[in-house]
């Protein structure tokens, strides 16, 4: 494939991976971002990767993007609208990369021109200052099954990151949600790495976490039974090293706000939508909630 340009908005933790995959897959790579910082780098159990990426601080900075990646927190995406307005020409291809259920309703608002496609990424990473990641394990995307979803897979043929199309995005979706929806409030709440779910009554909790989840999925429209929640509880500190944490970990211990409101949030809604009680979520959103982000 001919070398594209790609903007990254949101060059944190995914935004970083993304751009050292895209670069590694031979593009030209801007990274647009809030907090400037000279050079993006990061450390991956194979070693240092520097990332040759422009830095684009200012909307104007930037045009003429053949692809735009959007890899903020959810809460985040509202903030990112002139960086979407100055790239948005109609044909670049927008790819939604967050965690939780609200890839298109994300940025529905603005009304974009460009086809969007929603994607999900199963990676452990951490944003530790602005330009510098650690990338703790593999990566590996699904996107919305499609053409657009292949050629989001061939643009980034070639990299480390491993992309699958999901033909049922949904259920992707609220299956990430499983990962997500215990051990990113408990992790943030406690503040612990992955290991916290190592303790029995942990696990038990997140066991009641994720049964609420996965009924709430089902009445989502998601095909995912208890044993898919199982799989999640069983492999926590098997796909992640238990030194990882969890995005909403890091941004509590960055005292940035977390993404509570788009990971337990959607659960507790739809649980009160479809008349499915959600306790223990609800204690968790509540929690969460009232944490104070650190003056
Ligand atoms: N970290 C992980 O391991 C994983 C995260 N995810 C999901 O990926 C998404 C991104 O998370 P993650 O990468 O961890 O988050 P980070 O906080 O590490 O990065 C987010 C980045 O977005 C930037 N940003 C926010 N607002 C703007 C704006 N208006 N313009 C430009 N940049 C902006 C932030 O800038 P600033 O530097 O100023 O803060 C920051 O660099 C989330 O939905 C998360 O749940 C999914 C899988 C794994
Ligand atoms: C899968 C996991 C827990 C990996 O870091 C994640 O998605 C997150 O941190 O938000």
């Amino acid at each position: 494939m001919e070398p594209q340009h790609i903007a990254v908005i949101g060059s944190g933790a995914v935004g970083g991976v993304l751009a050292a995959a895209a670069h590694e897959a031979g593009h030209r790579v801007t990274a647009c971002v809030r907090t400037p910082f000279e050079k993006l780098a990061l450390d991956t159990p194979e070693g240092r990767q520097e990332v040759p990426a422009e830095i684009a601080t200012a909307p104007d900075e930037v045009a003429g993007a053949d692809w735009v990646l959007l890899s903020t927190k959810v809460q985040d995406v509202p903030g990112t609208e002139p960086w979407l307005r100055a790239l948005d020409d109609g044909s670049a291809p927008i790819v939604l990369v967050h965690n939780g259920v609200e890839h298109r309703r994300s940025v529905a608002a603005f009304g974009l021109r460009g086809p969007l496609l929603p994607a999900l990424i199963y990676v452990a990473a951490e944003r530790t200052r602005p330009g510098h990641v650690i990338r703790r394990s593999g990566a590996r995307m699904f996107v919305e099954g499609g053409a657009l979803g292949a050629r989001f897979a061939a643009l980034l043929a070639g990299s480390g990151v491993r992309i699958e199309e999901a033909e049922d995005f949904r259920t992707a979706a609220w299956r990430k949600m499983l990962v997500n929806i215990a051990a990113n409030p408990i992790t943030a709440l406690t503040l612990r790495r992955l290991d916290v779910l190592d303790s029995p009554e942990v696990r038990e909790l997140a066991s009641g976490v994720l049964a609420e989840a996965v009924a709430v999925a089902n009445a989502e429209g998601a095909a995912l039974s208890w044993s898919d929640a199982e799989a999640v509880l069983d492999g926590y500190t098997k796909t992640f090293s238990a030194d990882s944490g969890t995005s909403m970990l890091y941004d509590r211990l960055a005292g940035l706000p977390t993404e509570h409101d788009h990971i337990t949030g959607p659960v507790v809604a739809g649980g009160r939508e479809h008349g499915i009680p959600t306790p223990y979520n609800r204690t968790l959103l509540t929690l969460l909630r009232a944490l104070r982000p650190a003056s």
